[in-house]
């Protein structure tokens, strides 16, 4: 059987006294595209550094592909990570960038890093530090390209890039996961881009999970209910309500239902992947980040 992408079970990060991350419990099967969406601040980063083993749990669990983060060159060798700053060295050539990569990982592809930085028109002598914002993301994913791995971590990957860029990074990144049939989790603001890419969705806030699955199993089990002007006494059976807006006639309730949903006089409308994060994200907070000190 195929080893989760990533499973974590109670898995709590702090910073002093702050609380990054808390109980967050995942099983990530592999050979999705991942997004992990959720405000400033969620832990977005810092779960994507647990994976990627740059930062040791307080307590819980965290695996990934089913070895513990970064432990040994095997693990190292098996996920690419592309941090949020998208790092390169300033002084090193594009040509540089890939010898190093070529030197530091055994799975190297020295043939579609040269390919890939042909596509792009990024010239071999240019030093990295004289390359736009956008330029260096490509770089970075090149360079976690090239390494093959079978996971591939990018922490807000398209953030500086401009929409044509966009969509050029995640068709390269479309590519590669067709191609190896990779694990990727990505970080992003953006759900529009997420729609366009992602299988699987994970909703991160105030340092919790507040939903994670199948986009299509997400989408199929939510719904928005509209009806005359009440409260939730009258909604179907069975179902959780994640958003509920009242105006003066009318209430609309967004919820989730496990089973066929009975909507009785509400009308029933299909949500969208953004109606369905920004519910979730602007659900109460149900723990505060900030814990008194014990
Ligand atoms: N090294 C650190 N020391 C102390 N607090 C930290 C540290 N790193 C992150 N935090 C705090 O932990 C919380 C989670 O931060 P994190 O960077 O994981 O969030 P994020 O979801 O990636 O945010 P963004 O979308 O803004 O990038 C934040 O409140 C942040 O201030």
């Amino acid at each position: 059987m195929t080893e989760p992408a990533l499973k974590a079970v109670g898995l709590t990060k702090r910073y002093g006294r702050h609380l990054a991350l808390s109980g967050c419990t995942l099983d990530i099967p592999a050979g999705r595209v991942v997004g992990l969406v959720g405000p400033n601040g969620a832990g977005k980063t810092t779960l994507l550094q647990l994976a990627a083993g740059m930062l040791m749990p307080t307590s819980g669990s965290i695996e990934v592909l089913g070895g513990r983060p970064a432990a040994g060159a095997d693990q190292l060798a098996k996920v690419g990570f592309v941090a949020q700053d998208t790092p390169t060295y300033a002084n090193l050539s594009v040509a540089e960038h890939l010898r190093f990569g070529a030197s530091a990982n055994p799975r190297w592809d020295q043939a579609a890093a040269q390919g890939r930085i042909a596509q792009l028109g990024l010239n071999p002598k240019q030093k990295a530090g004289r390359l736009s914002g956008g330029q260096r993301a490509q770089l970075a994913l090149t360079l976690a390209i090239a390494k093959q791995p079978d996971l591939l971590i990018l922490d807000e990957p398209v953030a500086s890039l401009d929409p044509m860029a966009r969509r050029e990074f995640l068709r390269g990144l479309m590519g590669f996961t067709a191609e190896h049939k990779a694990s990727v989790i990505m970080s992003s603001h953006l759900v529009s881009d997420l729609e366009r890419v992602c299988d699987y969705l994970v909703v991160l806030v105030a340092s919790q999970i507040r939903v994670a699955g199948d986009v299509d199993d997400l989408l199929a089990g939510h719904f928005r209910l509209s009806g005359p002007r009440q409260d939730r006494t009258g909604l179907p059976q069975g179902v959780q309500v994640i958003e509920e807006s009242h105006v003066e006639r009318q209430s609309t309730f967004l919820v989730r239902a496990d089973g066929p949903l009975h909507p009785g006089s509400f009308t029933v409308d299909p949500l969208s992947l953004e109606d369905l994060v920004l519910a979730y994200m602007a659900q109460a907070t149900t723990q505060p980040a900030e814990e008194a000190v014990r």
